[in-house]
């Protein structure tokens, strides 16, 4: 099966996917707004601030214009920061009117949109309407760029209602190193991918003041207990939790140096500002503002959400992170389940 796909937002993951893609055999454009790293994309292949030490394939193709991209286009997938998912794809929206196409859409960020606590696909179904497009779906799963980048094994899941749409994803990305399952839970899928991020702040906390192993997994644990009870709010599959989504997703962005929430809740627990940290990060730690997204949302919907309360008072409301953790632990004991 050979496509022309639409990748937008080159950064780390989108230019990885874009580079997987390709290399199944689509006819790729990457769109980035930046035309310096396209330019950088095109005549050196590379991608530098990014994805170091990596060459991209010769025949993708990356674009600044919008239209450029998304001619011809069977699939569009959404690879940027959450905060910008609604604008681009208001672009997009503009874009498919003239085209008269009609792709499927698929995204791979991880968040929730500030204010309005919407979920990815949400945005998404809001902004382009159904006319324009076909179904959405969501790719997510335990899947550093870093690791997809050397082929090294990594299994996600793609998720729809539509069991056609997700089963087409599955083929478009399944390769020999990159393997995905299909899944009918968005809501599920879409709030663990976020909220993981939240928990991945945390442990790079406790990593950072010099907390151990069972410090983490308590954390990450109890982190997805919480995250499973917002997603019932929800009405998302309790077993989703317990997938590549959930369980997957929380183990490889709560252990890795790889993971940019890992390492940025590294140097808070180091004593750096939350706004040094994003400051020198240079690429976008999502838990930051699902932190706050994720607080109000229980809060809204009256889920006891502890860990996610306990960091958005470090990170917004400047408490201790020491205190915090005392404050956790010195908890009323209750039964776990
Ligand atoms: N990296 C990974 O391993 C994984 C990331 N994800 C998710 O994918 C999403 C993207 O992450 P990732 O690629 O890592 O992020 P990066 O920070 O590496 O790159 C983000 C890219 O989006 C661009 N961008 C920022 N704002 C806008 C905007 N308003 N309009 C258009 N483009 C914009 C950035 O450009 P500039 O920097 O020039 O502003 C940059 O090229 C996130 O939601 C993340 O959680 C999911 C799985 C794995
Ligand atoms: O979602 C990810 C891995 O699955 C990437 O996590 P970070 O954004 O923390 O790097």
């Amino acid at each position: 099966m050979s496509e022309k796909i639409a990748v937008l937002g080159a950064g780390s993951w989108g230019s990885i996917l874009a580079n997987l893609l390709d290399e199944n055999g689509n006819e790729v454009s990457l769109w980035s707004y930046n035309p310096k790293q396209v330019k950088e994309l095109n005549e050196k292949h590379t991608n530098t601030h990014y994805m170091k030490d990596f060459t991209y394939s010769e025949t993708l193709i990356a674009y600044s214009d919008l239209k450029q991209a998304l001619t011809g286009a069977t699939t569009v997938l959404f690879v940027v920061p959450t905060k910008a998912v609604r604008s681009v794809a208001g672009d997009v929206k503009k874009v498919l009117e003239e085209l008269q196409t009609k792709p499927q859409i698929i995204h791979a960020s991880k968040g929730i949109e500030q204010g309005t606590y919407k979920r990815v696909s949400e945005i998404l179904a809001e902004e382009i309407p159904a006319e324009l497009r076909k179904s959405i779906t969501v790719l997510s799963g335990p899947s550093h760029a870093e690791d997809v980048a050397k082929r090294d094994i990594t299994l996600v899941t793609a998720a729809s209602t539509d069991a056609d749409a997700a089963k087409h994803v599955q083929q478009l990305f399944m390769n020999r190193y990159f393997r995905v399952y299909t899944n009918s839970d968005v809501i599920g899928v879409e709030i663990a991918a976020a909220l993981k991020n939240i928990i991945a702040l945390g442990t790079g906390a406790l990593n950072g003041l010099g907390y151990g192993d069972n410090a983490k997994a308590a954390l990450m644990t109890r982190g997805l207990a919480e995250i499973s009870r917002l997603g019932a709010s929800f009405g998302a599959n309790p077993q989703t939790f317990t997938g590549l989504a959930g369980v997957g997703d929380i183990i490889v962005t709560g252990t890795s140096e790889n993971s940019r929430n890992y390492r940025a809740g590294d140097e808070l627990g180091k004593g750096q500002s939350l706004q040094e940290v994003i400051d020198t990060m240079g690429m976008v730690i999502e838990g930051v503002a699902t932190t706050k997204a994720a607080y109000e949302l229980a809060k809204q919907r009256g889920v006891e959400m502890p860990i996610t309360g306990a960091i958005y008072q470090v990170l917004y409301e400047g408490k201790d992170i020491r205190t915090a953790i005392s404050d956790l632990m010195m908890r009323e004991g209750r039964s776990e389940f």
